[in-house]
């Protein structure tokens, strides 16, 4: 995956330094900071130290901070990325008493510390001094009217510019990863490679310090916006809430990943890469133990876990190989907006609780597949489906979507009788139970979806008779 150069025939990049966090300013964002879905940290009071402060060369107001969140040695803390900007008064003004609106982060020396990433400010300089992509035009006529912040259950910040272009959107990294971020590069690659399937990113902001050694480190992107579409977890709760039939949007949707993984393959190849079952049974069994140390509710559910994981695979050859390639790596309904033309894929950072390394990693096509079985039965338990056929019916309409659009030849696995559902099994335990922690610490009123999917897929498991496994 390359980038074209950064232009430098000004000499001067997009930043310069700036100071850091005052002590004042520092105890307002140290507060503020963890009461933000975003942040990444969910547990403790985890250290939050300044690390990097840049301000943009146009010589606007915003400052951007890098923390480092978290212990142990720079290289493996946590970046957050956090803009502001000091305003003498709030619009509209706050009533002294009134809680303060979530962009603001408190008062200080008489001024307001505001999260920079939903003023008009930092927008203008981010347009004005990201790269932009080949084919694109450029900042030149951006229309920032009707621009909005997309609320709800993110981990990054977003705002949408509808009359920017044929529209765009805004994402500012909060999780800032060390090296290129996937979600501009990903979808880079499947642009090139002639799908369109994804929005297309139209320009990135890079920061390279070589003071303090950062490397590359992507700070957002802004991508195409997609027209009139409907985000696919709440479309399917409001089918589910009716029991009305999902079966063409899901069958849609399975066609529309197996293209994704086709064109993935194409667009970044990962030379032959292969794991043997011995290799992903240890890996799961160690994310399973992982997942139960973190949710002691786990815990008393880890000897079925380990006996289901012993017995996958035992009927193949012990030199069976199955292939690796590029995936989404954190595939739900949420990824997936619903648009006139038919469904896109979005989001491609792959799960936030993961190492970067790890989402780096080739890995096995069927984990998209199962993350996506997944989100079936959060859409059923979240719209309170009546009918309980609702969602079975989803997951055969979208496995069958799923092998109709796969390239000729193509297969999850290879055909060895079984193994295939065997896969797909053991990688949505392995989704469940990583949803379990998730939820524990983000949305304990929900933990019991995913508790519920863990308990269901063990009991299918030691069922007698194979027949009776879920579809
Ligand atoms: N290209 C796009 N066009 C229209 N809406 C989008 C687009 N990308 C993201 N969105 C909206 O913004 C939300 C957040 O995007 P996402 O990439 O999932 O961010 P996060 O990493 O913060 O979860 C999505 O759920 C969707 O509603
Ligand atoms: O979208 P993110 O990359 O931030 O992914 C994380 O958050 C998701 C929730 O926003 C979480 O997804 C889980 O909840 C979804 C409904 O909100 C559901 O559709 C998914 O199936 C379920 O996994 C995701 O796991 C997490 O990594």
């Amino acid at each position: 995956m390359s980038r074209p150069a950064a232009d430098l025939t000004e000499q001067l990049g997009p930043f310069e330094p700036a100071p850091v966090p005052t002590e004042a300013e520092l105890a307002a964002l140290r507060a503020w900071m963890p009461t933000r879905r975003w942040f990444p940290v969910k547990s403790g009071s985890p250290a939050i130290d300044p690390w990097i402060s840049v301000r943009f060369t146009d010589g606007s107001a915003p400052v951007i901070h890098l923390f480092l969140v978290g212990d142990g040695e720079p290289d493996t803390r946590t970046i957050v990325q956090v803009p502001v900007v000091r305003r003498p008064a709030l619009l509209p003004p706050v009533e002294v008493g009134a809680p303060l609106p979530p962009g603001v982060i408190g008062e200080v020396d008489g001024e307001w510390l505001v999260d920079a990433v939903g003023e008009e400010e930092l927008w203008r300089s981010w347009l004005a001094l990201a790269q932009w992509g080949e084919q694109d035009a450029g900042p030149a006529d951006v229309d920032l009217g009707n621009a909005r912040l997309v609320t709800g259950e993110q981990s990054n910040t977003s705002i949408l510019f509808p009359r920017a272009g044929g529209g765009a959107i805004l994402k500012v990294f909060r999780a800032v990863v060390r090296g290129a971020n996937p979600d501009v590069d990903v979808p880079r690659a499947l642009v090139q490679a002639g799908w369109t399937g994804v929005p297309a990113p139209l320009a990135w902001l890079e920061l390279s310090w070589p003071e303090e050694r950062t490397g590359l480190l992507d700070l957002g992107v802004l991508s195409e916006l997609v027209a009139d579409a409907a985000d696919g977890f709440e479309l399917a709760c409001a089918y589910a809430a009716e029991a009305r039939s999902f079966e063409t949007e899901a069958f849609e949707l399975g066609r529309t990943i197996a293209e994704m993984h086709d064109a993935l393959a194409r667009a970044i190849p990962t030379s032959g890469q292969t794991v043997g079952i011995e290799w992903l049974r240890s890996e799961l069994r160690h994310r399973a133990r992982g997942s139960a140390a973190q949710a002691p509710v786990l815990s008393t559910r880890l000897p079925a876990i380990e006996a289901l994981l012993s017995r996958l695979g035992t009927d193949v050859p012990a030199d069976l190989l199955l292939s690796l390639q590029q995936i989404h790596g954190d595939l739900h309904l949420g990824q997936v907006l619903y648009s006139p033309t038919g469904w896109r894929v979005i989001d491609f950072e792959g799960e936030p609780m993961r190492p970067l390394e790890e989402r780096r990693r080739p890995d096995l096509p069927v984990r998209d597949v199962a993350g996506m079985l997944r989100s079936f039965d959060y859409a059923a338990a979240v719209g309170e489906c009546p009918d309980p056929t609702w969602v079975v019916a989803c997951r055969a309409a979208f496995l069958d979507g799923y092998a109709a659009g796969q390239a000729e030849g193509a297969a999850l696995a290879p055909t060895v009788p079984g193994l295939e559902a065997a896969l797909r099994d053991a990688l949505e335990l392995d989704k469940a139970l990583y949803e379990v922690v998730y939820e524990a610490n983000n949305r304990p009123d929900w933990v019991a979806i995913p508790i519920a999917g863990v308990d269901r897929l063990l009991a299918a498991a030691a069922a007698p008779d194979p027949g009776d496994d879920v579809v």
